[in-house]
């Protein structure tokens, strides 16, 4: 019989503030998720957003179930990711919650893709998806998004979310 380890296969239970204080240290690329099709129109900020495989090429969208947006994104199925600059700071506040959804697209200029997703004109990189799967884990839902559209801009500083705050990373311009 295998020698088991006690401690290791049953690790100490790391609470939610726990959990949040040891990710708010990784810095991550700030999105605003956008949506529109049959079930309206609808945008968050998400910094859960990660590359999955190329072949099909498939991005990974994490979304809080009980959010305002919810029903609106999993009746569309299609969405678009928005990959924020440096001077999006304001824009991304406003997609992280609580701003009723005209106000929230008030404040951009935006395009639209393949989808119908709007696309925001001055993001660095969107792309325009289709979702193709979705897993229930805990109080969210992975959202796996088939990429059938992508549209880059110039723009080269990124707007970084660590520590609980925005940070810009990159060149200044001139
Ligand atoms: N993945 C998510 O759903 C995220 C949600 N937020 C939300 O934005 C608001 C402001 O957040 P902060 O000021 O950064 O403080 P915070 O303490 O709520 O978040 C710190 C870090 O924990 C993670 N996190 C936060 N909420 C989470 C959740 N519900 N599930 C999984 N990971 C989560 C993120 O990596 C975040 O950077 C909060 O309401 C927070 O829940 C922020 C970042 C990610
Ligand atoms: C920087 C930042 C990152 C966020 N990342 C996520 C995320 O990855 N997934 C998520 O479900 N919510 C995330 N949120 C929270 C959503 O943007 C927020 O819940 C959403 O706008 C819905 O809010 P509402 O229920 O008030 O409409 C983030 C918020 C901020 C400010």
């Amino acid at each position: 019989m295998p020698f088991v380890d006690e401690a290791l296969s049953e690790p100490a239970p790391i609470d939610r503030d726990a959990f949040r204080n040891a990710m708010s240290r990784l810095g991550a690329a700030v999105n605003i998720i956008t949506t529109d099709g049959p079930a309206g129109k609808a945008g968050f900020a998400a910094s859960a957003v990660c590359s999955v495989t190329d072949t099909p090429p498939t991005l990974l969208v994490c979304l809080k179930r009980s959010s305002s947006v919810f029903e609106t994104f999993t009746a569309n199925r299609t969405l678009c990711v928005n990959t924020l600059a440096g001077h999006h700071e304001q824009l991304s506040a406003l997609f992280g919650g609580k701003t009723p959804v005209e106000e929230r697209f008030a404040a951009a200029t935006w395009q639209e893709g393949e989808t119908g997703a709007p696309i925001l004109a001055d993001a660095l990189v969107s792309f325009d998806c289709s979702v193709n799967e979705s897993v229930d884990i805990g109080t969210h839902q992975v959202l796996f998004c088939t990429v059938i559209g992508i549209h880059e801009t110039d723009g080269d500083i990124p707007l970084i979310y660590y520590r609980r705050a925005y940070h810009r990373i990159g060149r200044e311009a001139g």
